[in-house]
Protein backbone atom coordinates (compact mmCIF):
# COMPACT_ATOMS: atom_id res chain seq x y z
CA UNK A 1 0.00 0.00 0.00
CA UNK A 2 1.41 3.38 -1.01
CA UNK A 3 1.43 5.95 1.80
CA UNK A 4 -0.24 9.35 1.41
CA UNK A 5 3.22 10.95 1.27
CA UNK A 6 4.24 8.79 -1.74
CA UNK A 7 1.14 8.61 -3.93
CA UNK A 8 -0.21 12.11 -3.31
CA UNK A 9 -3.83 12.63 -4.33
CA UNK A 10 -5.75 15.92 -4.22
CA UNK A 11 -9.08 16.15 -2.37
CA UNK A 12 -10.95 15.50 -5.65
CA UNK A 13 -8.95 12.28 -6.17
CA UNK A 14 -6.70 13.73 -8.89
CA UNK A 15 -2.94 13.15 -8.96
CA UNK A 16 -0.85 15.79 -7.17
CA UNK A 17 0.80 17.90 -9.93
CA UNK A 18 -1.10 17.05 -13.10
CA UNK A 19 -4.50 17.36 -11.36
CA UNK A 20 -5.80 14.58 -13.61
CA UNK A 21 -8.09 11.65 -12.86
CA UNK A 22 -7.60 8.23 -14.48
CA UNK A 23 -10.43 8.85 -16.99
CA UNK A 24 -8.57 11.87 -18.43
CA UNK A 25 -5.95 9.58 -19.92
CA UNK A 26 -6.21 8.26 -23.49
CA UNK A 27 -3.94 5.44 -24.72
CA UNK A 28 -2.11 7.97 -26.90
CA UNK A 29 -0.84 11.10 -25.20
CA UNK A 30 0.69 14.08 -26.99
CA UNK A 31 3.05 16.15 -24.86
CA UNK A 32 4.49 19.62 -25.46
CA UNK A 33 6.83 21.79 -23.41
CA UNK A 34 5.02 25.10 -23.82
CA UNK A 35 1.60 25.33 -22.10
CA UNK A 36 0.37 27.56 -24.97
CA UNK A 37 1.12 24.76 -27.44
CA UNK A 38 -1.63 22.59 -25.92
CA UNK A 39 -4.34 24.76 -27.51
CA UNK A 40 -2.29 24.83 -30.73
CA UNK A 41 -2.84 21.06 -30.83
CA UNK A 42 -6.40 20.86 -29.50
CA UNK A 43 -7.73 23.52 -31.90
CA UNK A 44 -7.60 20.71 -34.48
CA UNK A 45 -9.87 18.51 -32.34
CA UNK A 46 -13.48 17.91 -33.43
CA UNK A 47 -14.58 18.26 -29.81
CA UNK A 48 -12.99 19.09 -26.47
CA UNK A 49 -14.27 17.30 -23.36
CA UNK A 50 -11.90 18.55 -20.62
CA UNK A 51 -9.47 21.44 -19.96
CA UNK A 52 -7.41 21.34 -16.75
CA UNK A 53 -4.60 23.69 -15.70
CA UNK A 54 -2.27 23.36 -12.74
CA UNK A 55 1.12 25.14 -12.67
CA UNK A 56 2.79 24.52 -16.06
CA UNK A 57 0.72 21.38 -16.64
CA UNK A 58 -2.14 22.21 -19.01
CA UNK A 59 -4.21 19.28 -20.24
CA UNK A 60 -6.88 19.12 -22.95
CA UNK A 61 -8.78 15.91 -23.66
CA UNK A 62 -10.82 15.60 -26.83
CA UNK A 63 -11.48 13.80 -30.09
CA UNK A 64 -9.55 14.11 -33.34
CA UNK A 65 -11.26 12.35 -36.28
CA UNK A 66 -12.98 9.99 -33.86
CA UNK A 67 -9.84 9.24 -31.86
CA UNK A 68 -9.72 10.26 -28.19
CA UNK A 69 -6.50 12.11 -27.38
CA UNK A 70 -4.96 13.70 -24.31
CA UNK A 71 -2.58 16.59 -24.93
CA UNK A 72 -0.52 17.83 -22.01
CA UNK A 73 2.19 20.42 -21.39
CA UNK A 74 5.22 19.46 -19.33
CA UNK A 75 7.16 22.70 -18.95
CA UNK A 76 10.92 22.52 -19.50
CA UNK A 77 13.54 20.06 -18.31
CA UNK A 78 13.85 16.43 -17.27
CA UNK A 79 12.95 17.25 -13.65
CA UNK A 80 9.45 17.97 -14.98
CA UNK A 81 9.52 14.79 -17.06
CA UNK A 82 10.13 12.83 -13.84
CA UNK A 83 6.84 14.25 -12.54
CA UNK A 84 4.90 13.83 -15.77
CA UNK A 85 5.93 10.24 -16.57
CA UNK A 86 5.54 9.00 -12.99
CA UNK A 87 2.12 10.64 -12.63
CA UNK A 88 0.85 9.50 -16.07
CA UNK A 89 1.95 5.97 -15.23
CA UNK A 90 0.30 6.15 -11.80
CA UNK A 91 -2.97 7.24 -13.45
CA UNK A 92 -3.14 4.01 -15.44
CA UNK A 93 -1.10 1.50 -13.42
CA UNK A 94 -1.91 2.29 -9.79
CA UNK A 95 -5.29 1.65 -8.20
CA UNK A 96 -5.97 4.99 -6.46
CA UNK A 97 -8.68 3.53 -4.19
CA UNK A 98 -6.57 0.61 -2.95
CA UNK A 99 -3.29 2.59 -3.27
CA UNK A 100 -1.63 -0.45 -4.82
CA UNK A 101 0.28 -1.06 -8.04
CA UNK A 102 -1.84 -3.05 -10.48
CA UNK A 103 -0.63 -6.61 -11.20
CA UNK A 104 1.66 -6.98 -14.25
CA UNK A 105 -1.05 -8.59 -16.40
CA UNK A 106 -3.36 -5.56 -15.90
CA UNK A 107 -0.76 -2.88 -16.61
CA UNK A 108 -1.28 -0.50 -19.51
CA UNK A 109 1.46 0.59 -21.91
CA UNK A 110 0.80 4.15 -23.06
CA UNK A 111 1.95 5.73 -26.30
CA UNK A 112 3.56 9.07 -25.43
CA UNK A 113 4.63 11.40 -28.24
CA UNK A 114 6.61 14.58 -27.52
CA UNK A 115 6.00 17.42 -30.00
CA UNK A 116 8.87 19.73 -29.11
CA UNK A 117 11.22 22.38 -30.41
CA UNK A 118 14.93 21.88 -30.79
CA UNK A 119 18.23 23.29 -32.04
CA UNK A 120 20.36 21.49 -34.62
CA UNK A 121 24.06 20.78 -34.08
CA UNK A 122 24.79 19.83 -37.68
CA UNK A 123 24.84 21.98 -40.83
CA UNK A 124 22.86 19.29 -42.73
CA UNK A 125 19.97 19.31 -40.23
CA UNK A 126 18.49 22.63 -41.38
CA UNK A 127 16.17 25.05 -39.66
CA UNK A 128 12.66 24.09 -40.71
CA UNK A 129 13.23 20.35 -40.65
CA UNK A 130 11.33 17.85 -38.51
CA UNK A 131 13.35 15.18 -36.76
CA UNK A 132 12.39 11.94 -34.99
CA UNK A 133 14.78 10.92 -32.22
CA UNK A 134 16.27 7.43 -32.34
CA UNK A 135 18.75 7.59 -29.44
CA UNK A 136 18.65 10.22 -26.72
CA UNK A 137 21.73 11.14 -24.68
CA UNK A 138 21.04 12.57 -21.23
CA UNK A 139 23.48 15.11 -19.81
CA UNK A 140 21.26 15.55 -16.76
CA UNK A 141 21.46 13.59 -13.50
CA UNK A 142 17.97 11.99 -13.53
CA UNK A 143 19.25 8.48 -14.25
CA UNK A 144 21.57 8.58 -11.23
CA UNK A 145 18.41 7.73 -9.27
CA UNK A 146 16.88 4.90 -11.33
CA UNK A 147 18.25 1.49 -12.40
CA UNK A 148 18.34 2.12 -16.16
CA UNK A 149 20.04 -0.75 -17.99
CA UNK A 150 21.94 0.35 -21.09
CA UNK A 151 22.91 -1.93 -24.00
CA UNK A 152 26.59 -2.47 -24.89
CA UNK A 153 26.31 0.07 -27.71
CA UNK A 154 24.63 2.65 -25.48
CA UNK A 155 27.35 2.23 -22.83
CA UNK A 156 30.09 2.59 -25.45
CA UNK A 157 28.53 5.79 -26.79
CA UNK A 158 28.19 7.18 -23.26
CA UNK A 159 31.83 6.39 -22.43
CA UNK A 160 33.07 7.80 -25.73
CA UNK A 161 31.22 11.04 -25.16
CA UNK A 162 32.42 11.30 -21.57
CA UNK A 163 35.99 10.91 -22.78
CA UNK A 164 35.65 13.26 -25.70
CA UNK A 165 34.11 16.02 -23.58
CA UNK A 166 36.23 15.23 -20.49
CA UNK A 167 33.10 15.12 -18.39
CA UNK A 168 33.28 14.21 -14.68
CA UNK A 169 30.21 11.97 -15.20
CA UNK A 170 28.92 9.55 -17.84
CA UNK A 171 25.85 10.67 -19.77
CA UNK A 172 23.10 8.07 -20.26
CA UNK A 173 22.08 6.80 -23.67
CA UNK A 174 18.66 5.31 -24.39
CA UNK A 175 16.67 4.38 -27.48
CA UNK A 176 13.06 5.42 -28.05
CA UNK A 177 10.21 3.44 -29.59
CA UNK A 178 11.14 2.00 -33.00
CA UNK A 179 7.49 1.20 -33.72
CA UNK A 180 6.29 4.75 -33.13
CA UNK A 181 9.21 6.17 -35.11
CA UNK A 182 8.30 3.99 -38.09
CA UNK A 183 4.61 4.89 -37.81
CA UNK A 184 4.95 8.63 -37.22
CA UNK A 185 8.46 9.65 -38.32
CA UNK A 186 8.24 8.66 -42.00
CA UNK A 187 9.45 11.52 -44.18
CA UNK A 188 11.15 13.22 -41.23
CA UNK A 189 14.86 13.14 -40.50
CA UNK A 190 16.01 10.55 -37.96
CA UNK A 191 18.64 11.65 -35.46
CA UNK A 192 20.18 11.35 -32.04
CA UNK A 193 19.21 13.99 -29.54
CA UNK A 194 21.32 15.51 -26.77
CA UNK A 195 19.13 16.33 -23.77
CA UNK A 196 20.73 19.11 -21.76
CA UNK A 197 20.07 20.39 -18.23
CA UNK A 198 19.89 23.97 -19.52
CA UNK A 199 19.41 26.10 -22.64
CA UNK A 200 22.56 28.23 -22.48
CA UNK A 201 25.84 26.78 -21.12
CA UNK A 202 24.75 23.13 -21.37
CA UNK A 203 23.90 23.72 -25.05
CA UNK A 204 27.14 25.65 -25.63
CA UNK A 205 25.52 29.10 -25.85
CA UNK A 206 27.61 32.06 -24.77
CA UNK A 207 25.94 35.38 -23.97
CA UNK A 208 27.87 36.95 -21.09
CA UNK A 209 29.23 33.77 -19.46
CA UNK A 210 32.17 31.86 -20.91
CA UNK A 211 32.06 28.07 -20.99
CA UNK A 212 34.48 25.87 -19.06
CA UNK A 213 35.42 24.28 -22.39
CA UNK A 214 35.52 26.87 -25.18
CA UNK A 215 35.34 24.15 -27.88
CA UNK A 216 32.41 22.28 -26.25
CA UNK A 217 29.99 22.89 -29.14
CA UNK A 218 32.52 21.78 -31.77
CA UNK A 219 33.32 18.65 -29.78
CA UNK A 220 29.65 17.73 -29.61
CA UNK A 221 29.16 18.42 -33.32
CA UNK A 222 32.25 16.38 -34.29
CA UNK A 223 31.65 13.45 -31.92
CA UNK A 224 31.36 10.12 -33.75
CA UNK A 225 31.04 6.53 -32.55
CA UNK A 226 31.52 3.68 -35.01
CA UNK A 227 30.04 0.24 -34.44
CA UNK A 228 28.53 -2.65 -36.42
CA UNK A 229 25.31 -0.60 -36.45
CA UNK A 230 27.07 2.22 -38.31
CA UNK A 231 28.12 5.73 -37.44
CA UNK A 232 26.58 7.53 -34.49
CA UNK A 233 26.56 11.32 -34.25
CA UNK A 234 24.53 13.84 -32.30
CA UNK A 235 22.05 15.79 -34.39
CA UNK A 236 20.15 18.14 -32.10
CA UNK A 237 19.74 19.72 -28.67
CA UNK A 238 16.74 19.99 -26.41
CA UNK A 239 15.91 19.52 -22.74
CA UNK A 240 13.56 16.54 -22.15
CA UNK A 241 13.88 13.60 -24.57
CA UNK A 242 16.37 11.42 -22.64
CA UNK A 243 14.21 11.66 -19.51
CA UNK A 244 11.17 10.55 -21.52
CA UNK A 245 12.96 7.65 -23.17
CA UNK A 246 14.59 6.36 -19.99
CA UNK A 247 11.47 6.59 -17.81
CA UNK A 248 9.34 5.23 -20.66
CA UNK A 249 11.61 2.19 -20.90
CA UNK A 250 11.65 1.67 -17.12
CA UNK A 251 7.85 1.98 -16.82
CA UNK A 252 7.01 0.04 -20.01
CA UNK A 253 5.58 2.79 -22.23
CA UNK A 254 6.23 3.46 -25.93
CA UNK A 255 7.75 6.91 -26.27
CA UNK A 256 8.76 8.98 -29.29
CA UNK A 257 10.24 12.48 -29.42
CA UNK A 258 9.52 14.57 -32.53
CA UNK A 259 11.46 17.79 -32.91
CA UNK A 260 10.79 20.96 -34.89
CA UNK A 261 14.24 22.37 -35.64
CA UNK A 262 14.05 26.09 -34.84
CA UNK A 263 17.76 26.90 -34.53
CA UNK A 264 20.90 25.77 -36.31
CA UNK A 265 23.91 26.19 -34.05
CA UNK A 266 26.37 25.40 -36.82
CA UNK A 267 25.12 28.15 -39.14
CA UNK A 268 23.78 30.59 -36.53
CA UNK A 269 20.26 30.69 -38.02
CA UNK A 270 16.92 30.80 -36.18
CA UNK A 271 13.48 30.11 -37.67
CA UNK A 272 11.65 33.15 -39.06
CA UNK A 273 8.27 31.66 -38.17
CA UNK A 274 8.54 29.16 -35.30
CA UNK A 275 4.74 28.82 -34.97
CA UNK A 276 4.36 27.76 -38.61
CA UNK A 277 6.93 25.04 -38.00
CA UNK A 278 5.32 23.70 -34.81
CA UNK A 279 1.96 23.83 -36.63
CA UNK A 280 3.41 21.67 -39.37
CA UNK A 281 4.74 19.16 -36.80
CA UNK A 282 1.37 19.05 -35.03
CA UNK A 283 -0.66 18.65 -38.23
CA UNK A 284 1.58 15.93 -39.68
CA UNK A 285 1.54 13.99 -36.40
CA UNK A 286 -2.24 14.17 -35.99
CA UNK A 287 -2.80 13.00 -39.58
CA UNK A 288 -0.35 10.13 -39.17
CA UNK A 289 -1.86 9.04 -35.87
CA UNK A 290 -5.11 8.50 -37.71
CA UNK A 291 -3.71 7.04 -40.94
CA UNK A 292 -1.40 4.62 -39.08
CA UNK A 293 -4.18 3.69 -36.64
CA UNK A 294 -1.94 4.55 -33.66
O1 LIG B 1 9.51 23.57 -27.15
P1 LIG B 1 9.67 22.59 -26.04
O2 LIG B 1 8.77 21.42 -26.20
O3 LIG B 1 9.53 23.23 -24.68
O4 LIG B 1 11.17 22.00 -26.12
C1 LIG B 1 12.37 22.76 -26.16
O5 LIG B 1 12.21 24.15 -25.93
C2 LIG B 1 12.55 24.48 -24.58
C3 LIG B 1 13.66 25.51 -24.58
O6 LIG B 1 13.32 26.65 -25.30
C4 LIG B 1 12.94 23.18 -23.91
O7 LIG B 1 11.86 22.64 -23.22
C5 LIG B 1 13.35 22.34 -25.09
O8 LIG B 1 13.34 20.95 -24.88
O1 LIG C 1 18.27 25.57 -29.55
C1 LIG C 1 17.25 25.14 -29.00
C2 LIG C 1 15.96 25.40 -29.53
C3 LIG C 1 14.87 24.91 -28.86
N1 LIG C 1 15.06 24.23 -27.71
C4 LIG C 1 16.29 23.98 -27.20
O2 LIG C 1 16.42 23.36 -26.13
N2 LIG C 1 17.35 24.45 -27.87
Amino acid sequence: MLHESELILNPDGSIYHLNLQPDHISDTILTVGDPARVAQVSRHFDSLETEITHREFVTHVGYYQGKRLTVLSTGMGTDNIDIVLNELDALVNIDFMARTVRPAEERISLRIIRLGTSGSLQPDVPVGSLLATEFAVGMDSLMQFYPLVETGLETEIARGLQQSLQLPFAPYVVRGSDILREQLGAGMLTGNTLTCPGFYGPQGRVLRLDLRQPDYLARLRDFRHHSAEGEFRLSNFEMETAGYYALGQLLGHEVLSLNAILANRATGEFAENPTALTDSLIEQTLQRLVSAGV
